[in-house]
């Protein structure tokens, strides 16, 4: 077949001759002509019965020829073609498969053709295309490979090709049909300057269908039977409910089916999840050109879309969406991500589906609290994007939750209608707002109604994602009533709205309006110096945006706006507004959200949790997960030996914070410590000397619990430790305790001497070598010996201690046994405990713990 090709030749200023080679101008009537007679003219082949003659027949036509070639040079991502096929949207998704029908497998390229509407493919063209599907041994091959074969039709397509080649070289040799690029660079005359700009289209088709996982439903299969495989990332929740559905739909049409599971709960959006799935995609070898199949709710759409994201740099997906937050908001977003290092949606990137199936039957299995929650996102598309949405959800109103979105009562077929027309809606008006700034270049953004103030009070209040947004929305809708932007009563149309729909306009917390002026601040922050907040205007179903609210205006417009909320039911607060309402933790109790509030209100906004509440052990087994190998190592154990201490560059074991929190939740010390501590400073002695109240307590407690009743205190200082000691052991027990320093012995004999222990202590005063050996030349022997004093001699104090001081069952402490880390490097000290630790770590006689307590304290007790 010959072709007038689509080129022009220019010759430039300085004679050269240039060739232009041109797209075809997009024109539907045209189209619809090569359409229909491709179509009459290759209807034959629907009654072969060998599907390999089918297709070969099939591409050898010319009218089909003739019009594969004219798609195959329509600029299928442009606005121009999306213009002219605006009506018939199937006819556009079909041509934008089409235009690539040489390098497509041909039974993608079949369905393809099958789904362009029945005005053009009249017969089982689709019954044609599953056949070829179903067949091995033609169904991947590309129309390249198969015109190969018959010089004739290799000379029509591969010239096409060649053409393409210079024209649209993404046409022939195609990475992915989803997503192209463009751009333009100029340079100067040396190359020294170079500027550049980068573009980037990207395709998707969205669906709101009901039975996607019906074996008569052939979305998914249209995708997937040409592959032959599906590699599907499923929520854990969803698995155990649809997990069945999903296997037998893919066993229905022979499509191999690896499904992996993962927990999707808020606390697993971490980046660890999502190596977790890159390690499993590459275990099956998912190619860049076969799309993941996603399944689940807002949690895995971010988990798994980023992963897809980043493997292979760029890899396809489709997002079948299972909760309503994921079926209208984040399935179809672009906004991938996960959390990292504490901090919620750190990591992210930005890549849609490819395909977005969004099916109501799985709110089925999903709680009341739930939908009712999910509801909110579809409010905010409606209050700023669509008045036929607004007023669909009036009509609707809280059925939308009793029946699950008219899942439990399939048999009301309107109102089924009626929640795809809302989903629809709400779809429509998020991605409107959505993929005309992909990539968040400007603040302009509609969808983020409502998340305003709430990022920074929804975890302090634990609230449900969907009720904080709702009392932000409430608010919002006031605030452009005093700003003049809509009128009293469209304000309170919106607020009855939020509140049939059970949602929350008010909440205890907006009272601090600390709380809600520290989340504005940061949020205006987070929007680059703009507060940006979005609110209807002009009427319901238009956006506006108000930049400036100071903090006497907030304040003023909240007690306001507090004063309406109580003619609402509830006196304006929803039902089941937080977490712990549907069986969820405290939001503010898992890692995440430990951080500080400035971290919440720079939080991602829209970000819900996903799936249902754990159950003590889940939460046990999410942890161990997350704590990974390492903390599985620590559980095992391991060996010393080393010569010297490990480095280590602190000078105190704990986070500050650790060590004063455990002390603000351990029993204060007694009247007798505490006269110990004032002396001690009041006599300026180095206060860190004393055990203090957090180990002393520990001491006494400890022995208390063993029954002691005689015990060697080594070292004194100014007696905290012999004092809690003998405030655990009973009545008629003796502390003996040891001190060279008799400045510091005359400070310690005469807090002894004032405080209700005085019968339980006696101070010996001299080196501590000297008395240990003493004692032991006089068969004294001890429950407990506490070794505290110089560093240098633990080893002595110990062998001394084992010579016969201890009795049988009795326990040695070591304090201060981790100091081998805390003194600096070159202090001779620190050496010498890491000689004394080794020193008990080889003595078969004993069996040892360094417990964590301050500085360490090891607890030695010889083997039975
Ligand atoms: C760390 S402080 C003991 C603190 C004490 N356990 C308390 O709770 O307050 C060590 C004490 O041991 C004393 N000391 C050091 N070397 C000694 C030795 N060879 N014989 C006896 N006491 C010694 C020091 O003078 C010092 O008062």
């Amino acid at each position: 077949m010959s072709r007038q090709v689509q080129h022009k030749e220019v010759v430039s200023d300085t004679g050269k001759v240039i060739t232009y080679y041109d797209l075809e101008k997009p024109d539907a009537a045209v189209l619809d002509a090569k359409l229909t007679a491709a179509f009459a003219s290759a209807e034959s082949v629907l009654s072969c019965e060998c599907v390999k003659t089918a297709v070969q027949q099939l591409f050898a036509n010319k009218e089909m020829q003739e019009m594969l070639i004219y798609v195959s040079r329509l600029p299928v991502f442009s606005a121009e073609v999306a213009g002219e096929l605006k009506a018939d949207l199937g006819l556009l998704a079909a041509v934008k498969h089409l235009k690539y029908f040489y390098s497509i497998p041909v039974s993608t390229a079949l369905f393809a053709l099958s789904s362009v509407g029945k005005q053009y493919a009249k017969g089982d063209w689709e019954g044609l295309a599953y056949r070829v599907a179903g067949d091995s041994s033609i169904a991947k091959i590309t129309v390249r490979a198969l015109s190969k074969a018959d010089p004739e039709l290799d000379a029509v397509y591969s010239s096409n090709a060649a053409y393409l080649e210079c024209a649209d070289p993404h046409a022939v040799f195609p990475t992915s049909i989803y997503r192209m690029c463009d751009g333009h660079v100029h340079a100067n005359q040396d190359a020294s300057v170079i500027e550049g700009v980068m573009s980037t289209s990207i395709t998707t088709t969205i669906k709101i269908q009901t039975g996607v996982l019906n074996p008569s439903n052939l979305t998914l299969c249209k995708v997937y039977k040409p592959i032959g495989k599906c590699v599907a990332v499923v929520d854990q929740f969803v698995d155990e409910k649809w997990g069945e559905d999903l296997c037998k739909y893919f066993a229905h049409h022979g499509v191999e089916l690896t499904k992996l599971v993962y927990r999707a709960m808020e606390a697993d959006k971490d980046i660890s999840t999502v190596e977790e799935i890159l390690k499993d995609l590459k275990m099956h070898s998912v190619s860049r050109n076969e799309p993941v199949l996603i399944v689940g709710g807002g949690v895995i759409a971010d988990v798994g879309g980023f992963a897809t994201a980043l493997y292979h740099r760029n890899t396809a997906y489709v997002m079948l969406c299972t909760s309503i937050v994921s079926g209208i908001d984040a399935g179809p977003s672009p906004r991938t991500c996960c959390d990292g290092f504490g901090y919620k949606n750190l990591y992210g990137a930005y890549h849609p589906p490819v395909l977005t199936l969004t099916d109501r039957t799985f709110f089925n299995t999903l709680k009341e609290g739930w939908v009712r929650h999910g509801i909110a996102e579809i409010v905010k598309m409606a209050v700023v994007k669509d008045l036929s949405l607004f007023e669909l959800l009036e009509k609707a109103g809280s059925r939308l939750i009793t029946t699950k979105f008219g899942t439990t009562c399939p048999e009301d077929t309107e109102f089924g209608e009626m929640c795809d027309a809302i989903i629809g809606k709400a779809m429509e008006g998020y991605v409107k707002s959505e993929y005309g700034n992909l990539w968040e270049t400007h603040q302009c953004r509609p969808h983020a109604y409502g998340h305003t103030w709430s990022p920074g009070y929804e975890i302090p209040a634990g609230m449900l994602h969907g009720h904080a947004v709702a009392t932000g929305m409430g608010f919002g809708a006031h605030l452009a009533f005093r700003e003049g932007f809509i009128t009293e009563g469209e304000s309170r149309r919106i607020m009855k709205l939020i509140s049939d729909l059970e949602l929350s306009l008010w909440h205890p917390i907006l009272d601090d309006t600390d709380v809600v002026w520290a989340s504005q601040e940061k949020m205006v922050q987070k929007r680059g110096g703009n507060l940006c907040a979005p609110v209807p205007k002009g009427q319901i179903g238009v956006c506006g945006y108000i930049n400036d609210v100071s903090r006497e205006r907030l304040e003023k417009t909240m007690a306001e706006y507090k004063t309406v909320c109580q003619e609402f039911p509830r006196a304006g607060v929803g039902i089941d507004p937080h977490c712990h309402d549907v069986g969820l933790e405290h939001p503010g109790t898992t890692g995440v959200c430990k951080k500080k509030e400035e971290d919440q209100a720079a939080a991602e906004e829209g970000s819900v949790p996903s799936g249902a509440a754990l159950s003590y052990n889940e939460w046990i087994e999410q942890c161990q997960q997350q704590r990974a190998s390492s903390h599985t190592e620590r559980l095992g154990g391991a060996e010393g030996g080393a010569a010297k201490p490990p480095v280590f560059d602190e000078n105190t074991l704990f986070y500050p914070v650790v060590e004063a929190y455990a002390l603000s939740q351990t029993t204060l010390g007694s009247k007798d410590v505490n006269a110990v501590v004032e002396s001690t400073d009041k006599e300026g002695l180095f206060a860190p000397c004393m055990v203090g109240q957090l180990e002393g307590q520990f001491l006494k407690m400890f022995a208390k619990s063993t029954k002691a009743s005689r015990v060697l205190d080594v070292g004194t200082f100014t007696g905290y430790s012999a004092l809690s000691f003998a405030e655990g052991i009973a009545a008629g027990g003796k502390v003996v305790t040891l001190e060279s320093d008799t400045k510091i012995a005359g400070v310690a004999k005469s807090l002894f001497d004032g405080s209700a222990q005085k019968e339980k202590i006696e101070l010996i005063v001299g080196d501590a070598r000297a008395a240990m050996r003493k004692l032991l030349e006089d068969k004294q022997q001890f429950d407990i010996v506490f070794l505290d004093a110089d560093k240098e001699n633990y080893v002595t104090y110990y062998d001394l201690t084992m010579d016969g001081l201890l009795a049988p069952g009795g326990v040695i402490l070591a304090d201060n046994s981790l100091c081998s880390l805390v003194y600096t490097e070159g202090d001779e000290r620190r050496q010498k405990l890491h000689d004394f630790n080794e020193h008990v770590r080889k003595d078969a006689r004993v069996e040892q713990v360094v417990l964590t307590v301050r500085e360490g304290i090891t607890l030695i007790q010889p083997l039975a």
